[in-house]
């Protein structure tokens, strides 16, 4: 601890320059940044910002606003009853709000110790305001180490705020009094309140980002994804931090959700899809939803998760419902019997698909088609030397599109030199597609050889622990924590769902429980609502009745837009037209 310095030290240093005995350095470092300022001696009260630009600050730093709003309730009466001030300010050290004793608030007025007074270094020099700003550390200046005269009647003590993501600096709490009268406990009361300001505001993230997981829960994304806060902090699914400018594209997109950059989003992640999750008004978070592999050329490398021989063993070794499956495929495929995978969203349809290709031409390439991609003109580039080609959806080609898909394939099978294997995934029961004129029969045909049925995870409940057990493994992989356990509750439970998203519920589930528990145990109150909530029994009519409700309030919620209604229904949608016209609805 360092003497007092008096005011004619800091005369001193005015004249001379000459840095006092004593002077802490921290005072010392601010002062020669002040002194370095020509007119900033003169100042004798800190500049005010416009009452809109102050608008603005107070909209830009709610949540900071919001999470201090208790604590400096609290802290008010103190504040009275010990003469002082209680200053809440932004990162750039104007004040947002100010609270305490009424006689000390009307001599602070004079000094713009009030709303939208500016109180960085560079505007009134040496100050605890600014000081803290600047070095990034609590810090208390007292009576004459201000730099300038004017308002060095004040004692102040100012710690920085810092957020409990991303660590950046979001503002100051600072306590000021009149400095002929000691304040011995207001540095450590900053301290201390400025760490529950940013407690609080942990908490309401923690909350947001629950939210955020719960509310991609209820839409069953199917495929991969990442979620991410409204920070650009990666909340869950695949890492993909080292893609350029990730994070701030993200944050840019949850600022300006009405404008989203999306040819910069494209750069970063090629095909992925960007929506907003919206609380109100709020734009909270995005979820990114990854594109599938792309079309394949011919020859092109294989992609990172093709199939291989051994994939084929372990996936048959998951269920004794699943080996019989497997070992007719690979005798169908190696007969180059055309494969028609047929089951549920998430139901393992694709990695099927991969692991049979893997085991039978582990050499080739794999291509991916997704049909509903398919145009008209668009199908020059397909694999015609081997491999295998798997058409993802055929339900959705477009009618117009299907004449083409059909010569393909009969130019594919009549490739004798090296002929391509043919898999074809299919969520919705391709047959009735056929019959209701979705898909011509003719093509219908030549994919449906032979057809495989993937039964969805609720006949398959032998699968779920071990499944459980293998997604806690990934999602903790290249991390330090521990993959989660689960209670014998927990697990009954998670055994007796009905998992209608299949797979990918199941490890949307897992991953973000695993983002979100620090005990590492998951028990019956962490698992999602739906989960542990008793339904009534439900007759079969009445249970058609709520789907068709859903449905239709889904439909609604999208605008009439089919496309977005199927996606977050998490069905197909060639599934969703199937359903409408099964419910009798003419769709334009
Ligand atoms: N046996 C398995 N073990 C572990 N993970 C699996 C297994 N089968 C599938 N998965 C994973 O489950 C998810 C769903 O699988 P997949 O994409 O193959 O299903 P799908 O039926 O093709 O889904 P969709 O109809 O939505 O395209 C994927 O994340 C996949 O990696």
């Amino acid at each position: 601890m360092t003497g007092i310095t008096r005011k004619e030290d800091w005369e001193q240093f005015r004249a001379m320059g000459r840095a006092p005995e004593g002077l802490r350095d921290v005072v010392l470092a601010s002062w020669q940044r002040a002194a370095r300022q020509d007119d900033l001696a003169s100042r004798t009260r800190a500049p005010l910002v416009s009452g809109d630009a102050f608008a603005g600050l107070h909209q830009a730093n709610r949540d900071v606003l919001g999470a201090a709003r208790d604590h400096l309730a609290r802290n008010l009466a103190l504040m009275r009853a010990s003469r002082a001030l209680m200053v809440l300010c932004d990162p750039q050290g104007v004040v947002l709000e100010a609270d305490g004793c009424p006689a000390v608030i009307e001599r602070a007025r004079d000094d713009r110790l009030l709303l939208g007074g500016c109180w960085d270094e560079a505007a009134i020099g040496t100050n605890a305001i600014g000081t803290a700003i600047h070095t990034g550390q609590p810090v208390e200046i007292r009576g004459a180490e201000h730099f300038c005269e004017g308002i060095q009647k004040w004692n102040c003590a100012a710690t920085p705020l810092r957020h409990p993501v991303t660590g950046a600096l979001i503002g100051v709490l600072d306590i000021t009094g009149p400095s002929a009268e000691a304040q011995p406990h207001a540095a450590a009361l900053s301290l201390a309140v400025a760490g529950q300001i940013v407690q609080t505001l942990g908490q309401d993230l923690a909350q947001e980002r629950a939210w955020l997981l719960e509310t991609l829960l209820l839409q069953r994304v199917a495929g991969d994804f990442i979620l991410f806060d409204r920070f650009g902090q990666r909340i869950s699914g695949a890492d993909l931090a080292g893609r350029a400018g990730l994070p701030g594209l993200i944050r840019a997109l949850a600022r300006q959700p009405d404008a989203p950059d999306l040819d910069a989003l494209a750069e970063a992640v090629p095909g992925a899809e960007a929506q907003i999750l919206r609380r109100g008004d709020a734009a909270l978070g995005v979820v990114l939803r990854l594109p599938r592999a792309p079309l394949r050329r011919q020859g092109a490398e294989r992609p990172a998760l093709a199939g291989r021989g051994d994939d084929l063993d372990a996936l048959a070794a998951t269920s004794a419902l699943l080996a019989p499956l497997c070992a007719q495929g690979r005798m169908l495929l190696e007969a180059r019997v055309p494969l028609l995978v047929q089951g549920e969203t998430g139901t393992g349809k694709e990695t099927l698909a991969r692991a049979l290709a893997g085991s039978v031409a582990p050499e080739g390439p794999v291509s991916l088609v997704e049909c509903s991609a398919l145009a008209e003109t668009a199908a020059d580039d397909w694999p015609i030397a081997g491999g295998t080609l798997v058409l993802i959806e055929p339900a959705e080609t477009p009618p117009e599109a299907q004449p083409l898909l059909l010569r393909r394939l009969k130019a594919l099978a009549g490739n004798g030199v090296a002929p391509v294997r043919l898999i074809a995934l299919s969520t919705p029961d391709l047959a009735a597609a056929r019959d209701a004129g979705q898909l011509r029969r003719d093509l219908f045909y030549r994919l449906a050889g032979a057809v495989l049925r993937l039964p969805p995870l609720r006949d398959r409940r032998a699968e779920i622990l071990p499944l459980l057990r293998r997604f806690a493994g990934q999602a903790v992989e290249g991390s330090r924590r521990s993959p989660l356990r689960f209670t014998p509750a927990a697990q009954r439970v998670l055994e007796a769902y009905d998992w209608p998203g299949n797979l990918h519920e199941l490890r949307n589930v897992v991953l973000s429980l695993s983002a979100l528990s620090s005990s590492r145990l998951i028990d019956l109150p962490d698992l999602p609502p739906e989960m542990t909530q008793p339904r009534p029994p439900l007759r079969e009519s009445a249970l058609r009745d709520r789907a068709r409700a859903d449905v239709l309030q889904m439909i609604d919620e999208t605008g009439g837009n089919l496309a977005e209604a199927a996606r977050r229904l998490g069905i197909a949608r060639s599934t969703l037209y199937l359903k409408l016209d099964s419910y009798g609805i003419r769709r334009r």
